[in-house]
């Protein structure tokens, strides 16, 4: 174990991209952040920062605890008891990856306090297993436009590097949706002629991606997979999804499990005002209360720093100026 302090900053994500259900992911510009060490006196202590994580267990039943355990017993290192401090900009149970960010926080921030045993692979293997598909955290482990497929038993990846005119607008609903909910929407069979659809809009957004062919975008982030069974669960997501490309968006989808919707833009456009509006008044419409914000294409996954122990910077302090809120 290493004597001190470890920091990460993750980034969010977006998963599904529309047609990649369970397999596109894009991290965001949008953080959390994560401090562990190993305490001497045996007592673990989780300390939670600023609004966001309300309702988040300060007990060894918090996920980062439980996550970072894993790794030192998969390391196969004596299992300290910690002090975890996190704080984060990631609404929960918005579809923006706060729980991948979690997971992914914690496999970082353990692995890092053990000296390195484990490889990126390594983490991602156990990231996907937790969060049970590797979307969000691909995604938020390594940056980008990520690429990813599970077979239950090893997840492979590609990751795709944003286009630089990429940007990002996402309408986050007041309301909560658990990825539990929103997957329970979902039918047991499909319709061939749906299969074969998002078969044909996911590889074409992937190749518009990859060749940076953004014009293509609208019409390849379709989707007949998952978004038609989740619409009822977020009022005005229908005329949104018919009509934000016709407002300015590029492209435009559910983001991970909902509620939130995201919209592609291209950072040149005109239009940005007038799609912004469109988002907020749709979902007005419908009775449901919204806050945007544009974010871009995070490019880089974790962000890990060390430090020595004895200094005790306060933690809000040492991310000050970082944070969004
Ligand atoms: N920092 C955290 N510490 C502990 N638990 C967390 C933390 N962040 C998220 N979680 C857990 O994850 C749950 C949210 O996960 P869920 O998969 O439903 O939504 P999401 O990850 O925000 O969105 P999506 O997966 O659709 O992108 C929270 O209700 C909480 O139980
Ligand atoms: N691919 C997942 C993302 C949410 O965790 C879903 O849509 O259910």
């Amino acid at each position: 174990m290493i004597n001190g302090q470890v920091l990460v900053r993750v980034p969010a994500s977006t998963a599904n991209l529309g047609p990649g259900f369970d397999t596109l992911g894009m991290a965001l510009s949008l953080y959390a952040w994560i401090e562990m060490e190993a305490t001497k006196d045996g007592e673990t202590v989780i300390e939670l920062y600023g609004d966001g994580l309300n309702g988040i267990p300060t007990n060894k039943t918090n996920l980062i605890y439980k996550v970072a355990q894993m790794v030192f017993e998969e390391a196969g290192v004596n299992i300290p008891e910690l002090r975890i401090a996190m704080y984060s900009d990631i609404p929960l149970t918005r579809g923006l990856g706060s729980s991948a960010s979690a997971i992914v926080g914690a496999l970082v921030a353990a692995n890092a306090l053990a000296g390195s045993p484990l490889s990126e692979d390594k983490l991602f293997q156990m990231a996907s297993e937790l969060e049970g598909h590797p979307d969000n955290v691909g995604a938020s482990l390594f940056g980008g436009i990520v690429v990813s497929a599970w077979d239950g038993t090893r997840a492979e990846k590609v990751r795709i590097a944003p286009h630089e005119n990429l940007e990002v607008l996402v309408a986050i609903p007041s309301f909560q949706l658990s990825t539990e909910k929103a997957r329970h929407a979902l039918p047991d069979k499909l319709d061939m002629k749906d299969a074969v659809f998002n078969v044909a809009s996911s590889s074409l957004l992937v190749a518009a991606f990859a060749s940076g062919n953004l014009e293509l975008i609208s019409f390849a982030m379709r989707d007949k997979l998952h978004q038609p069974y989740r619409a009822p669960l977020v009022p005005g997501m229908s005329e949104i999804l018919e009509q934000a490309t016709s407002r300015g968006a590029l492209g435009v989808a559910l983001s991970g499990a909902g509620p939130t919707l995201l919209t592609l833009v291209d950072r040149r456009s005109a239009r940005k005002a007038e799609l912004e509006a469109f988002l907020l008044n749709t979902l007005k419409q419908h009775g449901i209360e919204a806050q945007t914000m544009w974010l871009a294409p995070a490019l880089d996954g974790p962000e890990l720093t060390t430090f020595e122990a004895g200094k005790t910077v306060p933690f809000m302090e040492r991310i000050k100026g970082e944070v969004k809120a």
